[in-house]
């Protein structure tokens, strides 16, 4: 199996992102964890931009070992300088210098001729291989350059001693199979190309960057350029945790391995991330929140029963702890009773058919529900409770000037009435409470209320808790709702469903004393 070289420019093309500028401590940071992840090329940076860069090339040069470390360069003595100033000391330096060849910057850019396009070329790449051991050239723009002329540009920069020769797709405009084929045509038609490396370099401007990468390596190319998290100029870089787990992952398709350590992959992206200040959306393939967790109900049930029905990487091989079952309006019964089992419940059928409908009901309202979320709904009505009283719905009025008003309309199970009533306040809870009061019919003294917000978010779930006493009883309640006032009043009507189950059980005990005695 033949091995491409990984080429990160995360640290120059990646920072050409705009509003990206990354100081030579971020850098070197960055630089020492593409090491650990197994690069074979870092471009450091463009020495000749500004001083700033080109002490972070050499800073980047100076604590990397293992990879080759590059500094772009426009094709000009003074750049060339700049670049071996920068590089001089490093283990093993190498330049990168760019062209453009295309019409439409030879014309409007440049302002040159083809004859003083090759010759600057040509002159420029000789000029840095008095200095650098490795000398890629890149004819900028290759994609949209004509390809007799691309043919005679690497035939003289192969001649002037280039050892790699890069083509860009510097617009992203290529589709796959036009980009192979430019690998294609050079390798019939330029004479010397055997005697460099071919390497691909893909912009995202049609989002094609990691499908044109991987035509390239199907063509045969020896090096695939591309930056963390696909960041970069416009729409960015190919994203070079794409590209090699498309190698791994389809290993027998591509035939082809690279040095890169999958496990380090979570680890740079969540750094690239972080000190380019540039979020990885959510939906990003390998690294986004969302690469490996599942919601829907059908896909959690097929994940529980064997991985691989919805997942071609396992999240540790990236380097991410564990696959993620968000429970949200979509899931299922399978997903919600391993979750609340992992979370130390093991509840009847029953139950779980009770607490999963409560949870379809709050899904409903909220995005996901978190393991907080699901261990509040649990406790919500803990022990043996007869519902005696069901909530069946809730209106509040209330205004700064007005008297609170509560009205409701509450179930009773056992007799499958309706009640309906209403009560003012002080606040709305009061109003609430004397509201459940008249329709329950109970007598009680509140002796404790508190309501706390479980996760965060204005979506959080609210968890209301309600200690009532009558005579000698005192009973506590819980409930849970996305909104503060209803969870009060659940964890009211809980409380009072505890009380009347309280006095059923005495009853039963008295009829049975008076029977037996
Ligand atoms: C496709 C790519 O990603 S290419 C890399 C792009 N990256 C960057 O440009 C980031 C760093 N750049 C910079 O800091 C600045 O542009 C510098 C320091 C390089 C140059 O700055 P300035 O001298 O002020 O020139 P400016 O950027 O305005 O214009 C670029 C000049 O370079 C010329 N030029 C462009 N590409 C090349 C090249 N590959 N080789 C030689 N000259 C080039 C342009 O024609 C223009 O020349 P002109 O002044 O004669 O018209
Ligand atoms: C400098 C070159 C390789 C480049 O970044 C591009 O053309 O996209």
């Amino acid at each position: 199996m033949r091995t491409v070289q990984i080429f990160d420019t995360t640290l120059r093309d990646g920072e050409q992102s705009p509003g990206v500028n990354l100081s030579t401590e971020e850098k070197v940071e960055i630089a020492l964890q593409l090491e650990r992840l197994g690069v074979n090329v870092i471009e450091a940076g463009f020495a000749a931009s500004s001083p700033g860069d080109q002490s972070a090339v050499r800073e980047v040069a100076r604590v990397v070992t293992d990879a080759s470390v590059a500094s772009l360069s426009r094709a000009v003595p003074q750049d060339i300088d700049a670049a071996w100033e920068a590089l001089k000391e490093a283990k093993q330096p190498a330049i990168h210098i760019f062209l453009a060849t295309s019409p439409i910057h030879r014309e409007y850019k440049l302002r040159k001729t083809k004859e003083q396009v090759l010759e600057q070329a040509a002159e420029a790449v000789r000029y840095a291989k008095r200095f650098f051991p490795v000398v890629e050239f890149s004819p900028e723009d290759a994609g949209r350059t004509e390809i007799d002329f691309l043919c005679e540009v690497a035939d003289v920069v192969i001649r002037a001693g280039a050892d790699v020769l890069n083509i860009p797709d510097t617009v992203g405009y290529l589709t796959p199979d036009e980009y192979a084929n430019i690998f294609v045509q050079l390798r019939e038609r330029v004479p010397g190309i055997d005697r460099v490396k071919l390497s691909a370099h893909c912009h995202d401007d049609l989002g094609l960057a990691v499908a044109n990468s991987l035509a390239a390596i199907r063509a045969g190319v020896d090096q695939v350029e591309g930056a963390i998290n696909g960041i970069g100029e416009r729409a960015g870089n190919a994203a070079l945790e794409e590209v090699v787990m498309a190698l791994y992952t389809r290993q027998s398709y591509y035939q082809v391995a690279t040095t890169i350590r999958p496990a380090e992959i979570a680890r740079t992206s969540r750094l690239v991330s972080k000190l380019t200040g540039m979020p990885v959306p959510a939906n990003k393939a390998i690294v986004g929140a969302n690469a490996f967790a599942h919601e829907s109900g059908i896909h959690q049930d097929g994940m529980l029963k064997h991985q691989e029905t919805y997942e071609i990487i396992r999240p540790e091989t990236v380097g991410f702890s564990q696959t993620k079952l968000v429970l949200g309006k979509h899931s299922g019964r399978h997903a919600f009773r391993e979750r609340l089992e992992t979370l130390g419940y093991t509840l009847s059928e029953e139950r779980i058919n009770a607490l999963f409908a409560r949870f379809k009901e709050l899904a409903d309202r909220k995005k996901s529900l978190t393991d907080e979320d699901l261990i509040a709904l649990a406790e919500e009505k803990h022990g043996e409770v007869a519902e005696f009283f069901e909530l069946e719905s809730i209106q509040l009025s209330y205004g700064n000037h007005a008297l609170p008003t509560a009205s409701l309309r509450l179930r009773n199970r056992q007799t499958g009435d309706e009640v309906e009533e209403a009560a003012c306040g002080n606040g709305s809870i009061d109003a609430i409470f004397k509201a459940i009061d008249r329709a329950t019919g109970e007598q009680v003294e509140l002796l404790d209320y508190k309501v706390a917000s479980n996760t965060q978010g204005t979506d959080a779930l609210g968890e209301g808790y309600v200690q009532l006493r009558q005579g000698e009883l005192t009973v506590q309640g819980r409930g849970v709702s996305t909104d503060v006032l209803e969870a009060s009043a659940r964890a009211y009507i809980d409380a009072i469903n505890r009380l009347l189950t309280r006095k059923q059980s005495k009853n039963q005990d008295a009829t049975l004393n008076v029977v037996l005695g």
